[in-house]
C-alpha cells in the first residue's frame, strides 16, 4: 500500500474532517487541497469562484493536485470536484490509496446546509444540486477508489475506527 491516503467524495462527505483525524491517527501530514489553494491565493474559495469562475478555480485545483501528489507520507483531503479532470484522476490513482467517502444526498445536505463556503450549493435548491452532482460524479469517484466507505449512520470517530481496521486488514 502506498504511503499516501487520498480522500474523495462529494461536498459534506467528511474528506476534510475525517482526513485530518486519519492523518493524526496514522502520524502522516494532513493536506487539504482547498486550504492549500486558499493559502496560495490569499483568498477564500467563494471569492475565487466569484472572481475567476469555476474554470479558474479548477485550473488552480489541478496545479495544486499535481504538486501535492508528489509528496510522500501524507493524507490529502481533496475538493469534491477534483475527479472531474482526468489528469487529476491519474495523479490520485498513481500516487496514493484512494478512499471514497460516500453518503446520500440528503445526508450531505444536512451536513452542508448551514455553511456558505461552498459556492456550488448557494442555489435555490441545494438538495437538488447535490442529487445532480451525485449522479454525475459517483461513477468517477468509484473509478479512482481503492476503497468505498459508506459514511451514513457513522460519527467521525466511528468512521475513523472503521477505516483504520480496513486499512490494517489490507496492509
Ligand atoms: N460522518 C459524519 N457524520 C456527521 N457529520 C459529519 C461526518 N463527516 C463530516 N461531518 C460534518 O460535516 C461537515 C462537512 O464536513 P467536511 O469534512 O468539511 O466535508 P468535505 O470536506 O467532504 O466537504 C462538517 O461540519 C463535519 O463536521
Ligand atoms: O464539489 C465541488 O466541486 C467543490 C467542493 C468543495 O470542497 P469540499 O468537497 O471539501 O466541500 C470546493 O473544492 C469547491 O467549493 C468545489
Ligand atoms: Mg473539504
Amino acid at each position: 500500500m502506498p504511503g499516501n491516503f487520498y480522500l474523495v467524495g462529494l461536498m459534506g462527505a467528511g474528506k476534510t474532517t475525517v482526513g485530518r483525524a486519519l492523518a493524526r491517527a496514522t502520524q502522516k501530514t494532513f493536506y487539504d487541497s482547498d486550504h492549500e489553494i486558499e493559502a496560495r491565493t490569499g483568498a477564500r474559495i467563494p471569492m475565487i469562484f466569484e472572481i475567476e469562475g469555476e474554470g479558474g478555480f479548477r485550473e488552480r485545483e489541478a496545479e495544486t493536485i499535481a504538486e501535492l501528489s508528489k509528496l510522500h507520507g501524507i493524507v490529502l483531503g481533496t475538493g469534491g470536484g477534483v475527479i472531474l479532470n482526468p489528469i487529476n484522476r491519474n495523479h490520485l490513482r498513481r500516487n496514493g490509496y484512494v478512499i471514497y467517502l460516500r453518503a446520500s444526498a440528503e445526508e450531505l445536505y444536512s451536513r452542508t446546509c448551514h455553511d456558505k463556503n461552498r459556492p456550488l450549493l448557494q442555489t435555490a435548491d441545494p438538495l437538488g444540486k447535490l442529487k445532480e452532482l451525485y449522479e454525475l460524479r459517483d461513477p468517477l469517484y468509484r473509478e479512482v477508489a481503492d476503497l468505498v466507505i459508506d459514511t451514513s449512520q457513522q460519527t467521525v470517530n466511528s468512521l475513523l475506527q472503521l477505516l483504520l481496521k480496513e486499512l490494517e486488514r489490507q496492509a
